[in-house]
This record gives structure tokens, C-alpha cells and sequence, in this order.
């Protein structure tokens, strides 16, 4: 199936008719193609997305909630249609695409259609100075969304739904890995009435798309969810232009495991957040540091909840773990694990590519537990992005706190103790924007997102997202 842009309400196929294959990562045979956009098709989603601006951003609150909330709706309604879409083109199971991904992309819509009607500006009484000053809170302009493609939609929508809502206009992106739930959601948009040019949608190469993103002089802020290399490129390119940044990058996320904890909990959310999405979540677990009273025993535990994970085709119900995203991404996490043997790492489970029979050609990898004698090998400090982990024991709380430092990452941190004061002083001291304890990827839409160090800049979610897509103007009356 060919996939289009969205500009200005109708799809098009790219002015330089530059097309690329879209893979199918379930059976690895080319399933369409999506355009390779150019310079020419992101200055027509611009221009499309400048002309509406006017109106958009003087469209009251409460009508942009109701588009909002009716796209949300739209996404529900289709659900099913969705999560196939996103399962065929991203590997993962349709059972996760149908739970997670595509609830979440509707949620992205409802919660900030109600988050904008809730969002306020500040004022500032001058006392003995006669003088009120309030703040306004001004929709940017034309604003750029670029996603990665582990979280297709749900990615994707998380900047959308803030910019939209906020009353900018969008140039967006998604992955060109994973290019069609933000093609069907243009048709989505048509029928819940947003109006022609409010969101556009160019695909792409990054080098290609992207970049005339970045580059464009008047696209005034750039939302970016991906890799730190490329996020990095993006700030250079965007800095001497004054673009607003929010940069949400990669993780080496630690999960610290306490012998006080409730154990059972521990262990089938330790399954989960080293394992879930086949571990192409940036918030991951991938290093497991466990106290080394209980470290024998959660070893044998571990391995053996992992192994009965099952690997298969995304569309069968029983399924756990779904194919990587592409060949390109299986050959990178293999290569991981030819330089954890190499670096005498012991490979306690998994580390194989599989063939699932009809599907000879998926990219399809065993679920891989490493044990690691030191935390400065390249497996304990380099983002794998796939369903790898590595793990070794501590004895303190102040060895645990420093390996979970030493890296250049910090997006997330897990901690697992029943010691609410150890909880306390560790989640002040752990170097991420986003500490859990005794869970893991419990989300609410209202909480900050982001990371810091090579973790990125800015922070999503809540109002913290409407502030990014505005500009704060103070305005002083002195009376
Ligand atoms: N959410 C995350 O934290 C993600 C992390 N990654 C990490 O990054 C590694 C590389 O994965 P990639 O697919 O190559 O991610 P990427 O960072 O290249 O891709 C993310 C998005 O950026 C776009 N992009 C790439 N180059 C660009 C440019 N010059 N200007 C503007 N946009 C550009 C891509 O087209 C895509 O839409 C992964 O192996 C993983 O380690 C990848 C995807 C998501
Ligand atoms: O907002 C969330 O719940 C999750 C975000 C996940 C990513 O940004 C990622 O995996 O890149």
C-alpha cells in the first residue's frame, strides 16, 4: 500500500515523486511506499500550515478541545483498523499495539483537549509600584514534530496534540521506518473537522525531510523524540536559528533492585520493562543492578520467566515479544551481543536471531540476559535499543547509586525497596528526569517527561508541553 503527505487537508504524493520501500519487519518483504518528501513538499506543508495560522490560533479553546476530543474519539472508533496498521508496519504485537500504543495516541488527543481549557497565565501584582503585569501565553507559529518509530503513533501524537492544542500549526514527521498510522490519521483529521492546514504531514528520510525541517528558517520550534546522535545534529542545525528545542533522546536506564521489595512485583515488572515493545522503549531497564544477597536467587527467577517468554508473529494473540523494527536495527542489537562475548560477557539467556517458520525472513531475536562483571563495558554503556538487558550485583546503596550515575545517559531510573527513606534519598540523588519506585511506565499525561545529560532537553507532557509550544509575553500596566 502507498502511503501520501497530508498538506493543507489532501494528500499528495511528493513533488520530486521520490519514493521509498516500506518494509514489513513480521516477514521482511516490502508492503508499499512512502514518499521521499524534499525541500518542495515541506515549504508547501509550510506554507499551508502559515496561511492558517491566523485562524487557528484565534479558534476559541473550547472549539479546539471539541476537535481535539473528537479525533481522540475517531482513534477509539478505529481502533482495531490502528493497531493492525502499527503491528504490521513497527513488528510489535497487535495485542500491545491494541493495549498501548493506539489507547495512548487516543488519550494524547482527549488529555490535552481538556489539558488546553485548564491552561492559565500567570499575573504579578507590583506592589508600591503601581503596576499590574500579566503574562501572555502565544501560540508560536509553524512548529515542527519529528518522531522516532518505536512508539509510532503514540510518539507522534504526543507532540501533535500539545502543539495543536496551544494553537500553533504543524509540519510533522513521523519515522520513515513507520510512516503509516500518521498517514491514516490525516483522514482522521478530515472527519473530525481540524481544519485544512492546522496539522500536515511530510514523510521521509531524515536526512531528506527532516533536515528541510530543521533547516526551514521559519518553522520556529522543533519537538524531536529519537536517537542522541541525531538529536544532537538537530541542535546544531537549529541554535543559530533561534528554534525553540525539546529534545527527548536515548536511555541507559537503570533498575536497581532492593532485597526488601515485594519481590513477586519486582519480578514480573523487571519482565516488562526490560522486555516490552521487544525493549525499544527508550525507557527501558536495560541495566539491572540487583543486591547481591538476592542476587543468585533473582538470577535463576529471571532467566527462567524469560524463557518462557514467547517469541512470534505479531498478529498471534499468544504472542510476547514481535519482530524488531528492521533489519538495519536487528543486525545493530546483534552486533551488541557479538561485543558483550567479546568483552567476556556471560550470555545467561537468548542471543540468538529466530526464524519463525512462515516467516523465515522477520527480524526476530531471542530475548537476551547478559551478566556483566563491570559497568564501564560498552553493553553496560551504550544504548542497544532492543530486547537485550545486562545485569550484575551490588553490595551498597552507595555502589548502586554510583554505576547508576555512571553513564552518560539519564532519562529514567527503577528503584525497588520497601525503605521509604532509602527510596527518598536515592530518587534525590539518581542523575534522570524520571525516577520510579516499585513500578515501572506508570504514566500520567500531567507529570514532566524528559531527561537530562545525553538524555535530551525539555521536558513533554502537561502543561510543561503548552508551555514549550508558546511563547510567555509580559505585558506591564502601571496604573
Ligand atoms: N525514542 C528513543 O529514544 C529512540 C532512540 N533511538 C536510538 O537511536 C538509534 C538510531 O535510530 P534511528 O531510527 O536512526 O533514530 P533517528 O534519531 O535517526 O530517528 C528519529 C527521527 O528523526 C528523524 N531524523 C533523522 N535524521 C534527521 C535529521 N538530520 N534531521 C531531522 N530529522 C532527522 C528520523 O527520520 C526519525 O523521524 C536507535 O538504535 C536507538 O538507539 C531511536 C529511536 C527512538
Ligand atoms: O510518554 C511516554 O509514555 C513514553 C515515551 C517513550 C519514549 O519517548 C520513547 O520510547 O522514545
Amino acid at each position: 500500500m502507498n502511503i501520501q503527505n497530508y498538506i493543507n487537508g489532501q494528500f499528495h504524493n511528493p513533488a520530486s515523486n521520490d519514493w521509498i520501500d516500506n518494509y514489513c519487519p513480521a516477514n521482511g518483504k516490502v508492503y508499499g511506499q512512502i514518499p521521499n518528501s524534499s525541500k518542495a513538499d515541506v515549504e508547501n506543508a509550510y506554507i499551508a500550515a502559515k496561511s492558517t495560522f491566523p485562524t487557528w490560533s484565534q479558534t476559541t479553546l473550547e472549539a479546539r478541545s471539541r476537535i481535539l476530543i473528537k479525533i481522540s474519539e475517531l482513534l477509539e472508533t478505529n481502533l482495531q483498523r490502528f493497531a493492525e496498521a502499527e503491528s504490521k508496519d513497527n513488528g510489535k504485537p497487535v495485542s500491545l499495539a491494541k493495549t498501548i500504543d493506539i489507547p495512548r495516541a487516543a488519550s494524547n488527543f482527549r488529555f490535552f483537549g481538556n489539558a488546553i481549557t485548564q491552561f492559565a497565565s500567570e499575573s504579578h501584582e507590583s506592589v508600591g509600584l503601581d503596576a499590574i503585569n500579566y503574562t501572555l501565553r502565544q501560540p508560536i507559529g509553524v512548529v515542527g514534530c519529528i518522531s522516532p518509530w518505536n512508539l509510532p503513533l503514540y510518539l507522534f501524537t504526543w507532540k501533535i496534540a500539545p502543539a495543536i492544542a496551544a494553537g500553533n500549526c504543524v509540519v510533522a514527521k513521523p519515522s520513515e521506518v513507520t510512516p503509516m498510522t500518521a498517514y491514516l490519521l490525516g483522514e482522521i483529521c478530515t472527519e473530525a473537522g481540524l481544519p485544512k492546514g492546522v496539522l500536515n504531514i511530510v514523510h521521509g528520510l531524515g536526512t531528506t525531510t527532516g533536515q528541510a525541517i530543521i533547516e526551514h528558517p521559519d518553522i520556529k520550534a522543533i519537538s524531536f523524540t529519537g536517537g542522541t546522535t541525531t538529536g544532537a545534529h538537530i541542535a546544531k542545525v537549529a541554535a543559530p536559528l533561534f528554534k525553540k528545542l525539546s529534545l527527548e533522546l536515548g536511555g541507559k536506564n537503570p533498575n536497581i533492585i532492593f532485597a526488601d521489595c515485594d519481590y513477586d512485583d519486582m519480578l514480573e515488572t523487571t519482565v516488562r520493562s526490560s522486555f516490552a515493545n521487544q525493549g525499544q522503549i527508550c525507557l527501558c531497564g536495560s541495566r539491572i543492578f540487583v543486591e547481591a544477597s538476592i542476587y543468585k536467587k533473582f538470577k535463576t527467577d529471571f532467566i527462567k520467566k524469560v524463557k518462557q517468554l514467547k517469541v512470534g508473529h505479531p498478529s498471534k494473540e499468544d504472542t510476547n515479544i514481535g519482530a524488531l523494527v528492521s533489519k538495519p536495527h536487528l543486525e545493530k542489537v546483534m552486533q551488541y551481543i557479538a561485543i558483550a562475548k567479546e568483552e567476556n560477557g556471560m550470555i545467561l539467556c537468548g542471543g540468538n536471531k529466530m526464524t519463525i517458520t512462515g516467516y523465515e525472513n522477520g527480524y526476530y531475536l531471542e530475548p537476551t540476559v547478559i551478566e556483566v562483571s563491570t559497568d564501564e563495558c560498552r553493553v553496560n554503556q551504550e544504548e542497544i535499543f532492543g530486547p537485550v538487558v545486562t545485569m550484575m550485583p551490588f553490595n551498597t546503596e552507595d555502589d548502586a547509586l554510583q554505576i547508576a550515575n555512571k553513564v552518560k545517559y539519564g532519562l529514567s531510573a527503577t528503584l525497588w525497596t520497601n525503605n521509604l527513606k532509602r527510596s527518598m534519598r536515592m530518587s534525590n540523588q539518581l542523575q534522570s528526569g524520571i525516577v520510579w519506585v516499585n513500578t515501572w511506565m506508570l504514566r500520567d499525561l500531567r507529570t514532566p517527561f524528559g531527561g537530562i545529560k545525553a538524555s535530551g532537553i525539555g521536558r513533554e507532557g502537561g502543561f510543561e508541553a503548552l508551555r514549550f509550544f508558546t511563547e510567555a509575553k509580559n505585558v506591564c500596566i502601571k496604573y
